[in-house]
């Protein structure tokens, strides 16, 4: 990644102002009410007034940015700094190292240094793994086609504390997820449980980011502006800020400046379509940096691949009709899988091609 190749290059409109906005940025929402609260059984140990504070704050959040910074949330940091020095030391390998677990299009986590977003090449190298293991997920991304595969997680042999970190970090996030869908479920009136029906075999993964220092910044990006099609990130980023929110009340792209220990977390396409539009999914995008390298993991709380996604009858009504077509997120997701091997001149799968 030492000079910059034309892939590289966002057109005009799209490259990033390096003067970010600061003002007004993200809401952050502290967490503290939500101990002793377990979602999937439905109760509320603090059914207090912190707690309804909390529920009715979650709900404005998700409505007014789609995103929101989080602390006082009980992933314990040491967890964190782990993961976080098993990820420098991965990426700190050679090249020829790290493609030892490079994905391909049988083997689809993994590292990859060679991501698109809308064509255009992200200055960045990642690797992923699933949650599960495996995951289930079909085999085709073609209607009718009823088979089923397995993704499994490739583990590089260095750095050996990698697979451990990865796992001890993904099972902690997976519980701050249930309890943040649980508040999201409460912030639109249903019950907290509501969504766990949806993550009995969920197809979640965990990417990291290294974001090398780039000769350009005013000219690529660590990743091209986009909107996550899964459900909820929650996404854990160092102190370089880089990260980019694309602010509903005027289009602005405002920074979301690193808050240590904090996790940002943001509403993806999929609540977008259960909220029917109540709470939307925001654009976001990755600014990189001339002197530093930036570090970041997101979480990627997605369901279960057999997940017929579509607006929630509870949320719908003759007034409010479901504005999308029921989808069904495996294939979806293979398909958005699939083609990130190819370079495409028709979009990506979007939620869109769904809406009614
Ligand atoms: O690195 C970040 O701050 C965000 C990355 C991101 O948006 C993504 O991977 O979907
Ligand atoms: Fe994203």
């Amino acid at each position: 990644m030492g000079e910059v190749d034309p892939a590289f290059i966002q057109d005009v409109e799209h490259r990033p102002k390096l003067a970010a906005i600061q003002a007004e940025g993200i809401p952050l929402i502290d967490l503290a009410a939500l101990a002793g609260y377990s979602p999937s059984d439905g109760t509320v140990a603090a059914s207090t007034t912190a707690f309804e504070e909390l529920v009715a704050e979650i709900g404005e959040a998700c409505k007014k940015w789609g995103f929101f910074a989080v602390v006082n949330h009980g992933v314990a940091a040491e967890k964190r700094e782990r993961i976080g020095r098993e990820a420098r030391e991965f990426f700190g390998q050679s090249l020829e190292e790290k493609k030892k677990v490079r994905r391909d299009e049988k083997r689809v986590v993994g590292y990859y240094e060679t991501e698109h977003t809308k064509n255009v090449r992200d200055w960045k190298e990642v690797f992923d793994f699933t949650v599960k293991e495996p995951t289930l997920v079909p085999a085709s991304p073609k209607d009718g086609e009823e088979a089923i595969m397995e993704w499994n997680n490739q583990w590089p042999e260095y750095p050996p504390g990698l697979r451990e970190a990865c796992e001890e970090y993904a099972q902690e996030l997976e519980k701050l997820a249930y309890k943040l869908m649980g508040l999201i479920a409460q912030s639109l009136g249903l019950p907290a449980n509501r969504f766990d029906e949806y993550y009995k075999d969920h197809t979640t993964f965990v990417r990291l980011n290294h974001y090398p220092p780039c000769p350009a910044p005013h000219l690529a990006l660590g990743v091209g502006r986009h909107k996550d099609s899964g459900a909820l990130t929650i996404l854990a980023q160092d102190d370089v800020g880089g990260l980019e929110v694309k602010r509903k009340s005027d289009g602005e792209w405002v920074l979301v400046k690193p808050i240590p220990d904090a996790f940002i977390i943001n509403v993806g396409d999929i609540i977008q379509v259960w909220s029917n539009d109540t709470y939307e999914s925001v654009e976001h995008r990755v600014m990189v940096n001339s002197k530093k390298e930036r570090f970041s993991i997101p979480f990627f709380f997605n369901p279960s691949h057999y997940v017929m996604v579509q607006p929630l009858k509870e949320l719908t009504d003759e007034h409010n009709p479901p504005k999308y077509r029921p989808y069904n997120w495996g294939k979806f997701l293979v398909t958005r899988k699939g083609s990130n091997f190819k370079k495409l001149d028709v979009e990506n799968l979007q939620i869109y091609h769904f809406r009614i």
